[in-house]
């Protein structure tokens, strides 16, 4: 295993109670490296999130955390070993302020050291700073999914998991949203996205990951492949069975 490598699955396997839905994912993620997870609706990208968060049913394989393996750990045990979630959906409090859901954020962290880490997220996002007075509800889909990465980035992590952050935005949310993750990035930190925007995930990650029925099916620089052959990739097994008796039935 490389030097750098700060997160490392093997044969990872999950699921929820008696379901299995991750069935034996292996990948080493390299310290401040952007990971786009891809996929077909349903194939485990959100569990296989949920999984190093401590979210799910652990059923076996190592997740080997900056030294320590973390797999089957409580959430709570996984956050505060440098590990930070945005889930999927609108996830602040929106009758408080901006300022209210950053303390919300913050209640794990003691507080003389709540104001300087409020602090340190209003200089990351000064949009922020001038929307903390503004009930979260009444921003934009854009402004409050910036207010809950910065809500993960209060717990100072060193990786981001981050589900989805562009559903439901319009196209410049989804850049402005992008643009801060890849800043985020630039200061170090290591960030494994879940993304159905394919064509956003490829432009701004430095590594894309393929999952289909819960196990990596291709993983490399979104550079080294084609819109077609990531069509393809994605295509399910019910649509390639689909695609298979049309072109019976044509000939
Ligand atoms: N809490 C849960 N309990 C039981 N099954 C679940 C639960 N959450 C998800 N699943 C199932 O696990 C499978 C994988 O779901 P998951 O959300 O990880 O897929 P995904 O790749 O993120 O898909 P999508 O892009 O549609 O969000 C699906 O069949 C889903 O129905």
């Amino acid at each position: 295993m490389a030097d750098n490598i700060t997160l490392s699955l093997r044969d990872v396997r999950s699921g929820y109670a008696a379901l299995d839905i991750i069935n034996g994912v292996s990948l080493d993620i390299p310290q401040g490296e952007f990971v786009a997870l891809m996929g077909p609706n349903g194939a485990g990208k959100s569990t296989l999130l949920k999984t190093i968060f401590g979210m799910t049913t652990f059923k076996g394989g190592e997740i080997n955390w900056q030294g320590r393996q973390i797999g089957g750990l409580a959430t709570r045990a996984v956050l505060g070993s440098g590990i930070s979630y945005v889930p999927q959906g609108r996830c602040n409090f929106p009758l408080m302020t901006v300022q209210e859901n950053l303390e919300m954020a913050a209640y794990t962290i003691r507080d003389p050291q709540v104001k300087a880490d409020r602090d340190y997220i209003y200089e990351l996002f000064p949009s922020l700073l001038k929307r903390r007075a503004t009930l979260a509800g009444n921003m934009s889909g854009g402004e409050q999914q910036l207010l809950e990465v910065a809500m993960a980035v209060l717990q100072r992590p060193k990786m981001l998991l981050v589900d989805e952050p562009s559903v439901g935005l319009s196209p410049a949310a989804v850049g402005i949203v992008f643009d801060e993750l890849l800043r985020l990035r630039d200061t170090g930190l290591t960030i494994l996205l879940v993304e159905q925007n394919t064509r956003k995930a490829m432009e701004v990650a430095d590594r894309a990951v393929i999952l289909r029925l819960g196990e990596v099916i291709w993983d490399g620089k979104p550079a080294d492949i084609t819109h077609d052959e990531l069509g393809e990739l994605f295509l399910t097994g019910k649509m390639r069975a689909e695609l298979a008796h049309n072109e019976k039935l044509s000939q």
